[in-house]
């Protein structure tokens, strides 16, 4: 039998040492004078040097301190977040990426199938419920991903031209009967959920993908028809690490490189807010991390400042089957996710926004990359399943009091936002009880209280 693939076995055409001879001291000085990095320079400062095993933690500390500096020119001592609610609406998806636990078998949840699912899907008219109260409560957003349901068109064209496919394998489509419980259509959910005002943070490319599967529509035809149904920005999840030799390894199942770039502008086109994200810390090394940074920064070009905020997700390894079938032993260390946040900032002289994730860092560490060069501090988001199902332990939402706290204790300025950042409230510590105030139905209580701490069931 083939021994399965392990790290060791990885040989990439992009490594630090062939895509980089920038000296570390040049890129730093580059960087503390505020000129554009390259992809060599920005590898330089991620490995602290190509002269040095490892990292030198003196010269994390320049690269740290440098990225402190430039966001406090940039957006100066403001933390915001958001009042969110994350609703996905379902976890069926057999795209099969090897970094994900989220997901479970699409089979199990057709209505004949032999075990019962461990997942969930929830009808439009669920999502709507859900959303509805959430915006009662006082929510701004709901950020809503979800598996590639085989059931899931964008529509009823759609789903007229997937019946009449002569192999409807070949383009992931099963009729909506076979399963238990229907997710509806991608413009029925948008519809849904945006009640009461609520903003839709929602169909990252990958779902864009699935949602025009087997017609010749373009990216624009889909999110146009979104847009019109209540879709109001996009979340660049299904980024990873934008180098095709990495997403080979790690999601081959996924649209590529140009693919996801193509989607991305195309709802930026139709006139979509956007953010971006990166997922690294499993097989990808630093020149594949500075080459991503240089493809999100050339895409913000393109779509004008489209791009909001730019979100690094470390690599929550657990329970994937990249870490069971020992294809990396763990995910990025503490250094690396603070070199990361640091050079995002310092890289993406375009982007106004670097987010620290409390899903993915906890609060300790993600206060300390408010330090690092992030700005902004997430959402209460009031349930997780993606982090949670990875196997992290860092709870599933944050209330208005814990943000004021956390973000008064670093000496920073609390502020709730919307979505695009273009609403923006600052908090008076020394005035709670402390609630959200932007949202449509928001009337400043706190969202959630001491009685109540789990408010969304997934
Ligand atoms: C779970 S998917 C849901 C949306 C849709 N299926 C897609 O792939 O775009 C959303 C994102 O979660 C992130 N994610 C999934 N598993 C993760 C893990 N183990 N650690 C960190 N991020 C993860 C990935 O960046 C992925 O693109
Ligand atoms: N970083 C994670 C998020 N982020 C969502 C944000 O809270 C929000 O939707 C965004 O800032 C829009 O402006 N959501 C997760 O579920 N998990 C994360 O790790
Ligand atoms: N990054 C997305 C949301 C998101 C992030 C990480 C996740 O695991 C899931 C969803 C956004 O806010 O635009
Ligand atoms: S990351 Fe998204 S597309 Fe990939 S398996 Fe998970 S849910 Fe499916």
């Amino acid at each position: 039998m083939e021994r399965p693939v392990t790290e060791a076995d990885l040989t990439f055409e992009y490594t630090p040492d062939s895509e980089s001879d920038q000296s570390f001291e040049n890129a730093l000085e580059k960087a503390r004078d505020g000129e554009r990095l390259t992809v060599a320079d920005a590898i330089a400062l991620l490995t602290t040097g190509l002269d040095v095993d490892g990292i030198d933690r003196q010269r994390k500390e320049q690269v740290l301190e440098a990225a402190d500096r430039r966001r406090a020119e940039e957006v100066g001592e403001e933390v915001t977040f958001t009042a969110n609610l994350n609703n996905n609406v379902t976890t069926a998806c057999n795209v099969g990426c090897l970094f994900c636990n989220f997901k479970d078998s699409a089979h199990t949840f057709e209505e004949d199938a032999a075990v019962e699912t461990a997942g969930f899907t929830k009808t439009p008219a669920e999502s709507q419920e859900i959303v509805a109260d959430a915006a009662e409560r006082g929510i701004y957003e709901v950020c809503s991903v979800s598996g590639l349901h085989p059931a899931f068109a964008l529509d009823e064209e759609h789903r007229e031209i997937l019946e009449a496919h002569p192999d409807p394998k070949a383009v992931n489509y099963k009729p909506a009967e076979v399963y238990e419980t229907s997710p509806g259509t991608y413009v029925e959910q948008m519809a849904a959920m945006s009640v009461d005002g609520v903003h839709v943070h929602s169909m990252t490319p990958e779902e864009g993908y699935h949602a025009k599967r087997g017609t010749d529509w373009s990216y624009e035809d889909v999110y146009g028809r979104l847009k019109e149904a209540g879709l109001d920005t996009v979340p660049g999840t299904a980024a990873e690490i934008l180098v095709d030799e990495v997403r080979d390894v790690i999601c081959p199942g996924k649209i590529g490189t140009d693919d996801w770039l193509e989607a991305m502008e195309a709802a930026a086109n139709v006139g979509l807010g956007l953010t971006a994200t990166i997922m690294y810390g499993h097989v990808d090394n630093e020149a594949h991390r500075a080459m991503h940074l240089k493809r999100v920064r050339d895409l913000q070009e393109r779509v004008d400042g489209a791009i909001t905020e730019f979100v690094p997700l470390s690599f929550v390894h657990q329970n994937t089957p990249l870490y069971e079938h020992d294809v990396v032993s763990g995910g990025a260390s503490t250094d690396e996710d603070e070199l990361l946040i640091a050079v995002s900032r310092l890289f993406l002289d375009n982007i106004d926004h670097i987010q620290s994730s409390w899903v993915k860092y906890g609060d300790e560490q993600g206060l300390k990359m408010l330090n690092c060069g992030a700005d902004d501090f997430m959402g209460t988001i009031l349930s997780e399943e993606i982090t949670k199902r990875a196997g992290g332990g860092y709870g599933e939402f944050r209330s208005f009091a814990d943000y004021v706290e956390m973000i008064t204790s670093i000496g920073r300025v609390p502020v709730e936002r919307s979505t695009d950042y273009e609403k923006r409230r600052v908090i008076d510590p020394d005035d709670p009880p402390f609630g959200p105030q932007l949202g449509p139905k928001a009337d400043g209580t706190p969202l959630l209280t001491d009685e109540e701490p789990v408010p969304a069931d997934d």
